[in-house]
């Protein structure tokens, strides 16, 4: 059996708005925030995770950030990629797991929808998606307010 591990890490700013995508869900906020796509922090760190266990480089390499395509693009095709690239060299996902760093939103009530949409993507149950969330204690940018920032691991095996 091979055993790959990957891990992800991405940060979005803050901007305008008043709602935020995170991990496929839209969740009501005073802030937006700004990326080439729609700016899912989760769902990139995961995809990013998934690239990285398979080494098969990140998420700006596979969508570059200056195509034109990926303008206000779903985080979902991201993510899609990575699961059908990981069936195509062989590899089943096991287990992701990821925590989000910001004090606001809470993400405690969307946790539950965050894990189900991903496990649905990654046609995993959601005992296998994790979806947690820490604040940096007012510490950092994080702690400033000024982004949200997103660190992930995924586990794929090769039966
Ligand atoms: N954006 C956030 C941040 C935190 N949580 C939940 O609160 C718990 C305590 O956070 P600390 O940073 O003070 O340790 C944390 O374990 C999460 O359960 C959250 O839901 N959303
Ligand atoms: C997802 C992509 C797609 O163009 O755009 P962004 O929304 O800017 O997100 P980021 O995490 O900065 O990285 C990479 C890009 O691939």
């Amino acid at each position: 059996m091979d055993i790959r591990l990957g891990n992800g890490f991405d940060v979005h700013a803050f901007g305008p708005g008043d709602h935020i995508t995170l991990c496929g869900v839209q969740v009501p906020h005073d802030k937006g925030l700004i990326g080439h796509s729609d700016a899912d922090v989760g769902m990139h760190t995961v995809t990013d995770a998934i690239y990285g266990a398979l080494a098969r480089g990140d998420i700006g390499q596979h969508f570059p950030p200056t195509d034109p395509r990926w303008k206000g693009a779903a985080s979902d095709i991201f993510l899609r990629h990575a699961v059908a690239l990981a069936a195509d060299m062989g590899f089943e996902i096991s287990n992701v797991d990821c925590t989000l760093i910001c004090e606001a939103p809470k993400i405690g009530p969307h946790a539950a929808q965050m894990r189900a949409v991903m496990a649905g993507i990654m046609e995993l149950g959601q005992d296998r998606v994790s979806v947690k969330a820490t604040t940096s204690e007012r510490l950092g940018f994080t702690g400033r307010g000024e982004g949200i920032a997103c660190i992930a691991t995924a586990a794929l095996i090769k039966p």
